[in-house]
């Protein structure tokens, strides 16, 4: 009884929003709201429509206080997977979302929603490179190690490069996951060269074009859709700061600063801050000479600041996570850094759950 009243309550104030902020008429709203009702006594949940569904992903996006690039939530497109129910549909889905999305560079921020409860997807993004622990160090990217492992139980293979695109891993139900490669036409990879600074390719460093999170959950009116896979642009600086600079990622730096012939003896010189500035230009230089959206951290903050004006205009206040929505490199030159955001939490938001592994 009590779970059914709180399903209700949840499902009542998601769709009185959504009406306000759509202007639909109260009639409407009182029908839809007895349909709920009905929906819920009967089977203690209820379904969203497809207009509701995409509207609550997009407030969701509207809502995410660590996000940078809000200012486009009413544009993101949203894909409707609620019928598919094996493993394979789900890659098939999957593999129309990468190839959709990626657009061949001109990346469109979509999200594809599976039916609730049912579908899992363990990667952590759709796109990403395996890590390996070999008794010579580590070979690819240090925060895949443990899934890596787990791609590996299941008995994917891989070529123990640098750069090996892991398999999708879907699970339905309680039942065994199971993994799936991904085609080279659903995959866009950038090499990394430099504008002027011909000797930056001997690092050999590349990236994959568009990150594609898949393993958050998407919480609208008391609805828990924990497969909603969801797209955008990079930033430049996660690749260049974080992905690649992290000691506990790619950790580049040292050899970047050889290639710029940087004294490394001394914290002093800086060293390690003109390895990262030269690593981000490379970066943004790289996306943009491949026609691949990137956007640097300063436009992106100018984004950010008109999204702020634009919910001031709507009468909403823009919550935010401070620490996350700074960039890595120079935070303090953006407006993010010299003023504060209160980080409350509402829904319809993405969140993270528990690991299946
Ligand atoms: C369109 C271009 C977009 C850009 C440039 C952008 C940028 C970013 C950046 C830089 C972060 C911090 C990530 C990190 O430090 O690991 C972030 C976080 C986040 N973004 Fe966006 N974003 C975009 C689109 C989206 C879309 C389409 C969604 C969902 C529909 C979204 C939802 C989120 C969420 C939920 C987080 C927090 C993730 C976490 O807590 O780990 N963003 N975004
Ligand atoms: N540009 C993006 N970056 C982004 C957004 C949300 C989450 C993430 C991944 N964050 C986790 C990483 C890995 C550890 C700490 N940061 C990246 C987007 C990813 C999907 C849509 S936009």
């Amino acid at each position: 009884r009590y779970e059914v009243l709180e399903m209700y309550l949840k499902a009542k104030e998601f769709i009185e929003l959504y009406y306000k902020e759509v202007e639909m008429d109260e009639a409407l709203l009182k029908n839809r709201l007895l349909e709920i009702s009905n929906e819920i006594n009967e089977s203690g949940t209820y379904t969203l429509t497809y207009d509701e569904l995409a509207y609550g992903a997009r407030v969701a996006w509207r809502n995410s206080n660590r996000c940078i690039g809000r200012l486009f939530w009413e544009s993101l497109h949203v894909l409707d997977q609620r019928a598919i129910t094996t493993e394979d549909e789900v890659a098939e889905a999957l593999f129309h979302h990468l190839q959709y999305a990626t657009n061949n560079g001109k990346v469109i921020p979509t999200i594809s929603i599976f039916r609730p409860d049912h579908i899992r997807i363990w990667n952590h993004q759709l796109i990403r490179y395996a890590g390996y622990e070999t008794n010579k160090g580590v070979i690819g990217d240090p925060d895949s190690i443990a899934f890596t492992k787990v791609c590996e139980s299941l008995g994917w293979k891989g070529l123990k490069t640098n750069f090996d695109v892991l398999p999708l891993v879907i699970q339905v139900g309680n039942q065994q996951p199971k993994w799936f490669e991904i085609p080279q036409t659903c995959l866009l990879e950038v090499r990394i060269s430099h504008p002027t600074i011909t000797d930056f390719v001997n690092l050999q460093l590349k990236w994959y074009g568009v990150p594609f999170v898949s393993d958050m959950k998407l919480e609208i009116g008391g609805i828990h859709y924990c497969a909603a896979p969801f797209n955008g642009w990079y930033m430049g600086t996660e690749i260049g700061a974080r992905n690649f600079a992290d000691e506990k990622r790619y950790n580049v730096l040292p050899d970047v600063a050889s290639v710029l012939g940087l004294e490394q003896t001394r914290d002093s010189t800086l060293w390690k801050d003109r390895a990262l500035v030269e690593l981000n230009v490379a970066v943004l230089h790289s996306f943009k000479q491949a026609g691949v959206s990137i956007v640097d951290h300063h436009t992106a903050a100018k984004q950010f600041k008109q999204f702020e004006k634009r919910e001031e205009d709507q009468g909403r206040k823009v919550t935010g996570t401070w620490s996350w929505l700074i960039p890595p490199i120079s935070p303090a030159a953006t407006h993010i850094f010299h003023k504060e955001y209160q980080d409350k939490v509402v829904t319809p938001n993405y969140f993270y759950q528990k690991r299946r592994y």
